[in-house]
């Protein structure tokens, strides 16, 4: 995006100052292009410029030495034409307004790229989780729900694990709502976040959706690529949820990891590295550093690895103009969210290199988190096999719009994955006639 884009000149309409560096221009420009392409209504491109709502909070948690700090959470509540808010709570540093905003807009895009019944929102807690007591993390959680109220429910907005998270910060939120809100209209609360622990209305397969989606994806796309998933070598950015799941569910289909980054550090091995292992070893450590039988690299060596496919699968523009120019890969496939920044896609998409966008790529998870929403409001139970095949599907079919928009519109994967879902919001303003 430039100061004389068309996708600027919406922004700037809104009080928006130029500042090409800034996540959420950089989502929303490229978003705004793709209506461009397809010549959407500009109320569509008006309303996804900025989320419904965006909330604030500020809340006092008391640490284990009886000290008070305060902290600030956020919850931007994008779009819900499709229905109910969804998306994920992440405990992180470096959480900002600007970044949920961004991760909000891609939750409304992914959602209707699924053809999910579910509007876009992300929130989250300015905290480093791993600096806090289980105790503190607890309380934290939900002095964080309390200060939301009824801003979340599960008919209005379904939170769900995101960095920092994970199914039992799940479970803390379910039931302080519970406590909080649902029990003054007597309504079951449980369905309000998902991501749950199994034993407390979680869902078969969540923990690993948003890597067994990728792999599914991956099924689907690398014939055209010219690969094949058994002779397959790939690297991976981030060992957590998804970059551990992704990479084990790749190992057990016959694929070699090559190398791994985390921001403890860098590994190889030409001859593959033990998935499964290193999986455990992070557990353990929090960190792929000092995992054995492998080469510690530098972070420069890590991009040049030449692999078949790179899986970023950390935090937001990981993969700079710097990072771009080092990449050897022949594809990238995006766990993460945001992983790559504008700049950096030109440079790869001018090399051949092809993307294979967040929207698409990390869509498992909060696919999963619908299968497990409706089991809680239909008091069903899937086994993992039915989850898995449900997700299959869903994820071929949502595959199959990418590709055919991409031959339709001759344009690169990511743009393709933002027409296919505007066409679907679209259509959808449109029928319920809000904006004749
Ligand atoms: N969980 C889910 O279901 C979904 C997640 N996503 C997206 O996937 C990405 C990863 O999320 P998730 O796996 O859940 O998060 P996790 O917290 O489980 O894992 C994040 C990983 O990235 C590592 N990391 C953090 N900073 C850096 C860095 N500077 N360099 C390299 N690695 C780093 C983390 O290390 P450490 O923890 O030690 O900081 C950790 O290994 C995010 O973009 C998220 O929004 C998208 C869809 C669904
Ligand atoms: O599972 C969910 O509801 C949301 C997952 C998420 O936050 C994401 O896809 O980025």
């Amino acid at each position: 995006m430039n100061r004389d884009s068309q996708e600027f000149a919406i922004l700037q309409e809104l009080g928006f100052r130029f500042d090409p560096a800034n996540i959420y221009q950089q989502v929303l420009g490229s978003v705004l292009r793709s209506a461009e392409l397809i010549d959407a209504p500009r109320y569509l491109r008006l309303i996804m410029a900025q989320p419904k709502n965006e909330l604030i909070v500020h809340f006092p948690v008391r640490l284990d030495s009886g000290e008070y700090r305060l902290f600030k959470g956020y919850r931007a509540q994008h779009n819900n034409i499709l229905g109910p808010y969804k998306g994920g709570m992440r405990y992180h540093p470096n959480v900002s307004l600007d970044h949920i905003k961004a991760l909000s807009v891609l939750m409304t895009m992914k959602c209707s790229l699924m053809r999910l019944p579910l509007g876009g929102a992300k929130g989250g807690v300015q905290v480093d989780p791993y600096a806090l007591s289980q105790a503190e993390l607890m309380r934290l959680t939900r002095r964080f729900v309390s200060a939301l109220g009824n801003n979340i429910g599960p008919d209005y907005d379904i939170p769900a694990p995101d960095v920092g998270t994970n199914a039992q910060v799940m479970a803390w939120m379910a039931d302080t709502y519970e406590n909080v809100s649902a029990t003054h209209s007597r309504h079951d609360g449980q369905a309000v976040v998902t991501g749950k622990p199994l034993d407390f209305g979680g869902s078969r397969g969540r923990e690993k959706a948003t890597g067994q989606g990728l792999v599914f994806v991956l099924e689907q796309m690398l014939g055209s690529l010219g690969l094949t998933m058994s002779s397959l070598r790939y690297s991976v950015i981030g060992y957590g949820n998804v970059g551990s799941w992704t990479a084990r569910l790749l190992a057990d289909r016959g694929a070699k990891l090559i190398a791994v980054m985390d921001h403890t550090g860098a590994i190889r091995s030409s001859e593959g590295i033990d998935a499964h292992g290193l999986a455990e070893y992070v557990r353990q450590t929090r960190g792929v550093r000092g995992f054995g039988g492998v080469q510690a690299i530098e972070e420069r060596a890590f991009y040049e690895e030449p692999v078949d496919i790179m899986i970023p699968a950390a935090l937001e523009q990981m993969i700079d103009v710097q990072q771009a120019e080092w990449i050897r890969a022949r594809a990238i496939a995006e766990g993460a969210n945001a992983p790559t920044t504008p700049e950096a896609e030109t440079i790869l998409l001018d090399r051949g290199v092809t993307i294979l966008p967040a929207i698409l790529c990390n869509s498992g998870g909060v696919t999963v988190s619908y299968f497990e929403w409706k089991q809680n409001r239909m008091a069903e139970t899937w086994d993992e096999e039915h989850v898995d095949i449900e997700l299959r599907d869903h994820m071929v079919e949502a595959a199959g719009r990418v590709r055919e928009v991409a031959s339709r519109l001759n344009c690169d994967l990511r743009t393709a994955a933002y027409v296919a879902a505007f066409e679907h919001l679209a259509k959808v303003y449109s029928l319920r006639g809000i904006f004749p």
